[in-house]
């Protein structure tokens, strides 16, 4: 195509496209013109008054909810630091626990119960061994006042409780006697039973019921509790003497809402491992059926008493050092690091004294926060002995091997109890126990029994240190059977117990063990030795079953051999009814 050609089409199509553009303008204007005469007319006649070129085009109202139009048309107005001001209060603790109750073991109704049981329960068996008694706990399990709802009693023939302090001790989070101390116990946080008497208030309404008596002379005490939780304060609802036909002990209880169901973690599974971890025990359950369960104890002799401990250097954080800095009745900083912490002689003291820069005469509460820093630091490089360890008292690998047998039926046991060690400054010891064979059911993967200081721990398998050292331990070195990152199979439990002055528990609930790594050395080296004697049982029985399957397998050619023989050397009867004796003699003999 020419240039000249190019432009006249170009040309054309320009004037075309002006054409249709002026078209199309003249329709807009018109429509418009239109539009606006027509809305023109209906606003006079809707307003007299109003002009008719003041009336804009109708837009179309947005179909929206007029609290949501609000919050998109009127722009964000940030809150002011004056704003969050007004917003910002206390928590109490119990108004947090409230809104956290899965963080306590409160979660579901199934759990519920059991938690309230196991609390109860742990606070009578810790009251009775520090009592010297003999624990005789009874736990009933009622239909509540609804369907849904359960009464729960648990019953202690253990020392009482003071009558001032059974409101704190029932109806206010975190108020109990083992928080400050390093004891073995089975409770150490001071919320457990105030907790459970909480969740049956929030789902009930009904208060806990509390009777104690302290002695045989003296009156039971009988309470009625709420807790505010505003305020983390009991609010005492019945407080009465009364007669009560025991000698002392405790009596708790709370209706709940709560599930009953047997099975895994269940009350009964709970109950069963108590009783296999604390064989001094004597525990009845009755349950909702009025069934009535016994738990027998095994042994009359109660756990070896444990002493009180007082911090080790090791394991104290630079910041509980200032506060103690602070709060001891010390004079001088040698006689602090002496008096306040275990396995500090007075020379130790001195060399760490000596090793911070410090002059160990200097008062405590004067050091400053820069010499504290170097005091922590001194204590860290100093060589001191480890703590005591006649603060924990172990099961004992005889009352393991007692408490297994009562409970599991079984072909084989064992049980190792390790020397104590140490975790961030705190003595701890583990024990473990093995059940093969017998009753246990051999398809399926092996069950293991957790417990921390004599409890059993039903929740958060996966989530524990022992889990992981029964996992990590290789149970094909003895005769097991073991997938990648499994646990063993066969017909096996595995027992693991630690023992300690503080159980690192994961959360408040106390259902598993951190992580340690001096916790999972010291669990893996008893599984370890467990582990060895069960493959000697396992080696050496299948070593019988194969001999005898081979004996079978002789004893039913025997008499062919005979006869074979008989034959062939012209044998009487008699001669071939020798023959069978004979050689059914050598038969037994190369096996023995
Ligand atoms: N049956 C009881 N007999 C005697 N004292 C009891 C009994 N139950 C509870 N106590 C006392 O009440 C305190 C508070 O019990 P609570 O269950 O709230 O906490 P804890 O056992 O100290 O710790 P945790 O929260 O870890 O269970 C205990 O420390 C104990 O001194």
């Amino acid at each position: 195509m020419g240039r000249a050609r190019k432009k006249a089409a170009a040309s054309k199509t320009k004037a075309v496209h002006a054409k249709k553009a002026k078209a199309a303008g003249k329709a807009v204007k018109k429509a418009v013109k239109k539009a606006t005469k027509k809305t023109a007319k209906k606003a006079v006649r809707t307003s007299k008054k109003a002009p008719a070129e003041a009336v804009p085009l109708p837009l179309p109202e947005p179909q929206v909810p007029s609290d949501e139009r609000r919050a998109t048309d009127r722009p964000v107005r940030h809150a002011t630091a004056e704003d969050m001001a007004r917003g910002q209060r206390e928590i109490s603790v119990a108004e947090f626990f409230t809104k956290n109750r899965h963080l306590l073991g409160f979660d579901n109704p199934r759990k519920a119960l059991l938690t309230t049981i196991k609390e109860g329960v742990d606070n009578s068996l810790d009251a009775c061994e520090e009592a010297g008694i003999l624990p005789e706990v009874k736990v009933v399990v009622a239909p509540g006042s609804e369907e849904d709802r359960f009464r729960v009693t648990i019953e202690d023939n253990g020392p009482g409780i003071v009558k001032a302090q059974i409101p704190k001790i029932f109806a206010k989070l975190l108020y109990g006697s083992k928080f400050h101390r390093l004891k073995m116990s089975r409770g150490q946080q001071g919320i457990g039973i105030s907790a459970a008497g909480m969740y049956g208030q929030l789902t009930t309404g009904k208060p806990v019921s509390i009777t104690s008596k302290t002695s045989r002379n003296k009156p039971a005490h009988h309470y009625e509790l709420e807790i505010d939780t505003k305020k983390n304060e009991p609010r005492i609802i019945v407080d009465e003497t009364i007669d009560w036909p025991v000698d002392r002990g405790t009596r708790v209880e709370i209706e709940l809402e709560a599930k009953y169901q047997k099975g895994r973690q269940s009350v009964e599974e709970y109950l069963e491992q108590t009783a296999i971890a604390n064989p001094h025990v004597s525990l009845q359950f009755v349950t909702p059926e009025g069934e009535v369960k016994d738990y027998k104890r095994a042994t009359d002799q109660l756990p070896a008493e444990t002493r009180e401990i007082k911090p080790h250097p090791y394991g104290v954080e630079l910041g509980v050092l200032i506060k103690m800095l602070h709060d001891t009745k010390a004079q001088t900083l040698q006689s602090f690091l002496h008096t306040d912490f275990s396995r500090v002689s007075m020379r130790v003291a001195k060399q760490i004294s000596d090793a911070a820069k410090l002059y160990e005469r200097a008062r405590p509460s004067r050091i400053a926060r820069q010499e504290a820093d170097n005091l922590f630091k001194a204590i860290n490089r100093t060589k001191i002995m480890n703590p005591p360890t006649d603060c924990l008292s172990p099961i004992g690998e005889e009352l393991i091997l007692a408490g297994l047998k009562t409970q599991i039926e079984a072909d084989f046991y064992t049980a190792v109890t390790r020397p104590p060690s140490v975790y961030r400054g705190n003595p701890f010891q583990i024990e473990a126990g093995l059940a093969y064979g017998g009753s246990l059911q051999s398809d399926g993967l092996a069950r293991v029994l957790r417990y921390a200081n004599r409890v059993p721990l039903l929740y958060q398998q996966s989530a524990c240190a022992m889990t992981k050292s029964v996992i990590s331990t290789d149970w094909r070195n003895y005769a097991l059977q073991q997938s990648n990152g499994a646990l063993p199979s066969g017909p096996l439990i595995v027992m693991v117990h630690m023992a300690s002055v503080w159980v690192p528990f994961t959360s408040e609930s106390k259902e598993a063990v951190a992580h340690y790594p001096e916790i999972i050395k010291e669990v893996r080296l008893a599984l370890q030795e467990c582990g060895r004697r069960l493959a000697v049982f396992i080696r050496r029985r299948r070593k019988a079953a194969e001999s005898e399957k081979k004996k079978a397998y002789i004893q039913k050619y025997i008499p062919h051999v005979a006869i074979a023989l008989r034959e062939m050397l012209n044998l009487s009867e008699r001669q071939e009814q020798s023959l069978v004796t004979q050689l059914t003699d050598v038969l037994e003999r190369s096996r023995s």
